[in-house]
């Protein structure tokens, strides 16, 4: 199977406080790859190490390669606003801007050049039907989207980054936020998603895990502790730290 992203001997540091330990991890191309474990084992840190984003962070380094289809993202010609239309992250809270529905989804588009009003137009009715919330927005496109409700701010702003066509969505806790209803929703549009992207998920909640995800990765303190197959991972772990973690004995 193609592989998307290989880690390889990755270190992270916040202020020299080491927070990622050597990770080795190979993420497969149109699979879902969940993140678990305990609070504050460097889930959403790495994370971030895929698209960058702890560039923003003062005092981060960071320490062996991160290779996108083979090529090091690391490398210092590499364009990051570039890597992160590639690599799209959507986070814990929606974040849709104080715009219309149709501004949101247009936004990312436009500024990647796409002027010509009749292919924005279409690119914001399939980035809507790919995110699952077409038929709820497409007569309120031209109303806030500070309007919708959480659940469906979330799948906008999932519409809102599939509108600039990356190959990888990263996403950190995307339905921590949200009631029942709307996180199956969400868990629906996942399973959906992976037949165009590669995508990985931080989620604290196993059953999210057991239910969207293909592969697992279990990390504790900042180390990768066990990696496979989610069904493996959940029926028969390797570690007993993992097995202590997924059968509630601490976390
Ligand atoms: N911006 C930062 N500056 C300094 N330390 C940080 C920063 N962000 C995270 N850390 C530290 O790095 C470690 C890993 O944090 P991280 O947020 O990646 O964990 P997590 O597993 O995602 O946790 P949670 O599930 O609570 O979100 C923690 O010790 C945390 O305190």
């Amino acid at each position: 199977m193609a592989q998307k992203i290989t880690v390889r001997n990755l270190n992270l540091f916040y202020s020299g406080l080491q927070a990622l330990m050597n990770i080795n991890l190979d993420i497969e191309e149109k699979k879902v790859t969940a993140l678990i474990g305990p609070s504050g084992c460097g889930k959403s840190t790495f994370l971030r190490t895929l698209n960058r984003m702890n560039d923003l962070i003062e005092g981060v380094k960071v320490e062996g390669q991160v290779l996108l289809d083979g090529e090091d993202i690391y490398l210092p010609e590499v364009d990051v606003v570039a890597l992160r239309k590639r690599v799209g992250m959507v986070f814990q809270r929606p974040n849709p801007f104080p715009m219309t529905v149709y501004e949101n989804v247009a936004y990312g588009p436009r500024i990647h050049g796409l002027r010509d009003r009749h292919k924005l137009d279409e690119t914001v009715e399939s980035s809507l039907k790919a995110a699952a919330l077409w038929g709820e927005v497409k007569d309120r496109l031209h109303k806030t989207a500070l309007g919708l409700s959480g659940g469906q701010q979330q799948r906008l702003c999932i519409a809102r980054l599939l509108a600039v066509e990356p190959d990888v969505v990263l996403m950190d806790e995307p339905t921590s936020a949200l009631d029942p209803i709307s996180t199956l929703k969400v868990e629906e549009l996942i399973r959906e998603l992976k037949s165009k992207y590669t995508i990985v998920i931080v989620t604290h909640n196993m059953q999210q895990a057991a239910r969207v995800s293909d592969s697992t990765a279990f990390f504790l303190n900042g180390e990768l502790v066990e990696f496979g197959d989610t069904e493996l991972i959940f029926t028969g772990p390797k570690d007993k730290r993992t097995e202590d973690y997924i059968t509630g004995r601490f976390g």
